[in-house]
């Protein structure tokens, strides 16, 4: 399973001019590109008239390989030439060697009507008109002819990236090509992780188009992916319960209990020995109702104080790893008794939620040890920690993760659709998998209790952290198979776990 990068577009031009040195031209990457973009456009939709959107440059190139792979598959293949004729040798020889495949070719500045009226009868509209290449702005009938598209009953894709969107800060013309689905060809483009760019590109679909991995010796970050499996903990047969850690959860308070169940119950799943859920006594009766696996230390009622600081300090003596913060409430006693975990424990601390807020205005005070602290904060979380705006985090998330975790020398797990995790060291990855299944309140709490269920295990922190929030992401897209994302519950993901690490990565 190789690994999988974020890059710009200079680091893919130095990826594939790296990739031809070692054998494989520019011009059987297109024909690649052609023939996994057909391929997986033919899994999921019927064959059916397809407009191909081509531009001048390589990302036409693309388009027109792509035609010619859809003819193959059945489909009808329609070339719109949008601008001038292919300007590249690449895209010249494509052009010139698929031409008999085409049902027509038709040129949108000669004919602008006709191609909007054929338009209508199409049921898919592959967009390659620019990719990486993109400068500037849309021209005004460009910008016509993709409010067309968008408005239109079509699914839409795309090759490489929206035509309209820069691939490497994310901006985008307000007129760029939206799409359902974008091909992200041999590595996810820098751009899209960030709006507005983001928001043209629908799902985004990594294929591999051949450039191997050694190919890339620049890139802004790794991705997250099936490789991350290995880090699972093998359970052999000669083991106890002990051999796969203990968690201390601190969670909940009277108005957040599920915030305790949640994070617990994740935890539970991911194979964790032993998980403590410390809360106030309402939270952990309430929880203990339904959760039977979990050990409880009741302390206090309504919110937790500083006041149970030894008897929680006592009981974290054992504890592998430590999540603090879901639900707790966000308070002076909040940081005081995450501040007595910290000084008298050596284990890895998630901090989330609550845990995040309370720290926030003493940032500062952070000090030694802190290579053990992993935070995961939403972008207005992170917003509170770095004092810098929502709107500047999501168009630099990178960026602000990798130098927030150099700085304080913290693990960072920055949430958002791609979250973004960075290390102490400045190793920065993303993640991909998951959906809008959840974006719904409590999914920040299981992916949390995932973590810390897996760190409890004596995974690697950076590890950890990076497969929880891939097997998370995973699990939404595996409820979504079969049921629509609007009705899954964050609650009900973890008990998916089991089946996709069986599944997917035969892991007993
Ligand atoms: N190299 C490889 O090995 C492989 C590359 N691959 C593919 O190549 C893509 C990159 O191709 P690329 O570099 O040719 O750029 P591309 O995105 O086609 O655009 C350039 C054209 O657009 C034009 N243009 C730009 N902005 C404009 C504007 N605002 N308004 C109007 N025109 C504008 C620009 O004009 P110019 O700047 O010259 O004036 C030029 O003509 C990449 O995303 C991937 O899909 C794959 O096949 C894999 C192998
Ligand atoms: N549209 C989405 N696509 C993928 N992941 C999402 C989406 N919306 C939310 N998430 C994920 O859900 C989690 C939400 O966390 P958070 O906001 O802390 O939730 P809460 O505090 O309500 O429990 C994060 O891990 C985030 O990455």
């Amino acid at each position: 399973m190789a690994k999988q990068y974020v890059v710009t577009p200079s680091q893919m031009k130095k990826a594939e001019a790296m990739c031809e040195q070692k054998g494989t031209s520019c011009a059987v990457l297109m024909r690649n590109v052609g023939s996994a973009i057909a391929l997986h456009i033919s899994r999921i939709v019927k064959p059916c008239r397809a407009a191909v959107l081509v531009g001048s440059g390589n990302n036409g190139g693309d388009g027109f390989a792509v035609a010619h792979n859809l003819r193959k598959r059945g489909f009808s293949p329609l070339i719109v030439l949008v601008g001038s004729a292919p300007k590249t040798d690449l895209a010249i020889d494509c052009f010139n060697e698929y031409k008999p495949d085409y049902e027509a070719v038709l040129s949108y500045h000669d004919q602008p009507e006709t191609v909007l009226s054929e338009l209508g009868s199409c049921g898919i509209i592959i967009d390659c008109v620019y990719g990486t290449g993109f400068h500037g702005e849309l021209a005004p009938p460009v910008r016509r002819l993709f409010s067309y598209c968008n408005g239109s009953a079509a699914l839409r894709f795309c090759a490489d990236i929206a035509s309209g969107c820069n691939a490497t800060d994310g901006n985008a013309d307000e007129y760029s090509f939206r799409a359902d689905m974008t091909f992200a060809l041999g590595a996810v483009k820098t751009g899209q992780l960030y709006v507005p760019c983001s928001e043209f590109s629908g799902d985004i679909v990594l294929l591999d188009i051949g450039i191997s991995e050694a190919c890339f010796s620049e890139y802004d970050a790794e991705l997250n992916g099936d490789s991350l499996a290995s880090h699972f903990v093998n359970r052999s047969r000669i083991t106890h319960k002990g051999t796969f850690g203990r968690l201390l959860n601190v969670s909940g308070s009277e108005n957040c209990i599920g915030a305790a169940w949640m994070s617990t119950n994740a935890a539970l799943r991911t194979g964790s020995g032993l998980v403590t859920l410390a809360s106030v006594s309402e939270v952990t009766t309430s929880v203990a109702t339904s959760l039977h696996e979990c050990i409880y230390l009741p302390l206090g009622s309504k919110t937790l104080t500083s006041d149970c600081a030894d008897k929680l300090c006592k009981n974290a003596g054992t504890a592998t790893a430590i999540l603090f913060g879901c639900g707790v409430g966000n308070s002076d006693e909040a940081y005081r008794l995450l501040c007595a975990l910290i000084d008298n424990t050596s284990c890895p601390i998630v901090i989330d939620a609550d845990g995040i807020n309370s720290l926030a205005p003493h940032i500062n005070e952070l000090k030694d040890n802190t290579g053990r602290l992993i935070l995961t904060p939403h972008i207005k979380e992170f917003s509170r920690l770095s004092g810098l705006d929502t709107d500047y985090i999501l168009r630099h998330k990178l960026s602000c993760a990798k130098d927030f975790a150099v700085k304080y020398g913290v693990h960072v797990l920055l949430k958002d659709a791609y979250s973004v995790y960075a290390s102490p060291d400045g190793f920065t990855a993303v993640n991909m998998s998951g959906n809008a299944a959840l974006a719904k309140g409590g999914s920040g709490d299981t992916l949390a209790g995932t973590i810390g269920g897996l760190l409890a295990q004596g995974i690697e922190t950076g590890n950890a952290v990076r497969l929880g929030a891939y097997l998370f992401g995973l699990s939404a897209q595996y409820a979504a198979r079969e049921r629509s994302m609007s009705g899954i519950l964050p609650s009900e993901l973890p008990q998916l776990y089991p089946y996709i690490l069986r599944e997917f990565y035969g892991i007993a």
